[in-house]
């Protein structure tokens, strides 16, 4: 390298013939004076572009904290041996694409002779890898599908350091998109999004989701897609969002993934790559979640009213009373029982018996709130869980669902008007005794006492009020 040009000459045709991308640097100065066509090629840079090794290696860090604490911690123990091992670094090209590099150094003399292999694809196989197999796991063991994403968010924005990303999920009832994961957005961001309707110019994502297909923003400032999103675009400091609907394997939308940038960016072929194997991901972890939860709506509910099962019932009643032990907050129960429906079998046919079931149970559903839980516990029969509700309230609420459901009716079969009537029993837990079972015996006795005093009326066990019309 020293002595003479023609060895100069011959050394350097040599290490321009090999594919790895190798420099040279003096030892004393750092200043980098050699570089071969590999080296230019893997990073863009040419020796002009390049001062010394130590400022180039920082320049092309993905932040000054990891050269810090990784490459310069390794140059600096290796810096007087005649070879220092391979260090696995992440770097950036000058066009600012990622490389993973597998890279070492030799002295010879006054020479540092550099080695970066570019070990990128092997890199990114191996990531997905384990990134599929984590996914898969998570899946496996029923993990909270907001934390599965939130891994796939970050396995990519690993692989795509100055990217950020998040995944929407479609609220088919809302025609909405909800917070997935995006755990690097700022609260005022992912609050904002939250809820936001799928359309046309409702930003990268809520297009993406409403045309069904990839949508790429250049740059937000100037895209008719970010017009009413702007601010929020600024809020959240990012330029350019490429979004793509997540598809189950039947062809449904299930959400959106998108891709950040901070400054105005077009894909390159590995982003799109990349997005398709994020959307590929999200989409197995949200169809299995959506599959387990079909399951277990099968389990908890009742086909035929869609309202929760007997099973389910109990399990909220202990869920409930746990916490009313624990706050001492009170909670009623409701027995419902349709009058005389064995006649309205007999009489209008089976099949008509169901529509006033469901009929029943939409009603119901109507009137009760938010956090009341209604389940049909038998054939024609009801148990309502109302929580934080004292005797009064529970009282007229079981008046409001008998008054409403005496008013309603369905149409047999032979499109005849049916009329029908509950009756109802209620009990409380408000002085913090009792189990499940007393109160569930209680309402079952008030019902009873309906049933005996003539039906279509609602009694409490420590007697009747006057709701009988
Ligand atoms: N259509 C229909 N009928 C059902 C279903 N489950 C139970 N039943 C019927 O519900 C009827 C209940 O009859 P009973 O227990 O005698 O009660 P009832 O006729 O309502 O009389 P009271 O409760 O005393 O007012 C039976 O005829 C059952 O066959 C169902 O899923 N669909």
């Amino acid at each position: 390298m020293k002595d003479s040009q023609n060895n100069d000459v011959r050394l350097e045709d040599i290490l321009n013939t090999t594919p790895i991308a190798v420099s040279w640097s003096s030892l004393s100065s750092g200043r980098i004076e050699y570089i071969n066509k590999a080296f230019n090629e893997l990073f863009g840079f040419a020796l002009d572009d390049i001062l010394d090794v130590e400022t180039w290696l920082l320049r092309i860090s993905p932040h000054r904290e990891y050269y810090q604490n990784i490459i310069a911690p390794w140059i600096e123990e290796y810096r007087s041996d005649v070879s220092a091992p391979d260090l696995k670094a992440t770097l950036f090209c000058k066009d600012n694409s990622v490389r993973h590099i597998k890279m070492c150094f030799s002295t010879i003399g006054d020479k540092q002779l550099w080695y970066f292999n570019d070990v990128t694809d092997h890199w990114v196989a191996e990531e997905r890898l384990r990134a599929r197999s984590n996914m898969l796991e998570m899946v496996a063991k029923s993990s909270a599908l907001k934390d599965i994403l939130k891994v796939i968010v970050k396995q990519i924005q690993q692989e795509s350091p100055l990217s950020l990303c998040s995944v929407l999920l479609f609220d088919k009832d809302e025609q909405c998109l909800r917070l997935g994961a995006a755990p690097d957005f700022p609260d005022i961001y992912n609050q904002a999004i939250d809820g936001v309707k799928v359309g046309l110019n409702v930003g990268s994502c809520g297009t993406a989701a409403y045309l069904g297909q990839r949508v790429i923003v250049e740059d937000i400032y100037v895209h008719p897609y970010w017009k009413d999103y702007t601010q929020l675009a600024r809020q959240a400091e990012v330029a350019a969002c490429w979004s793509d609907p997540i598809m189950s394997s039947k062809g449904d939308l299930l959400g959106t993934f998108a891709i950040y940038k901070r400054s105005v960016s077009a894909p390159s072929e590995k982003d799109f790559e990349l997005i398709n194997f994020a959307s590929h991901l999200a989409s197995i972890a949200i169809e299995s979640f959506r599959a387990q939860e079909a399951l277990q709506k099968k389990a908890d509910f009742d086909h035929l009213t869609e309202l929760a099962n007997r099973g389910y019932f109990f399990q909220q009643c202990e869920v409930l009373i746990n916490k009313s032990i624990d706050d001492h907050s009170p909670f009623a129960i409701l027995m419902m029982d349709v009058d005389h429906f064995k006649k309205i079998n007999d009489q209008f046919g089976h099949k008509t018996g169901d529509l006033v079931l469901q009929k029943l149970a939409s009603m119901s559903l109507s009137i009760l709130r938010r956090d009341d839980l209604i389940a049909r516990i038998g054939g024609e029969e009801f148990a309502i869980l109302l929580p934080f509700t004292e005797k009064n309230e529970a009282l007229l609420i079981a008046e409001r669902l008998r008054a409403s459901i005496e008013s309603s009716m369905v149409l047999s079969l032979d499109h005849q008007n049916v009329f029908f009537t509950v009756s109802l029993g209620v009990a409380c837990r408000q002085d913090g005794s009792g189990t499940v079972d007393d109160i569930l015996n209680k309402a079952d006795k008030a019902l009873y006492q309906s049933k005996a005093a003539g039906r279509n009326c609602v009694f409490s066990v420590e007697g009747s009020i006057n709701f009988r019309f």
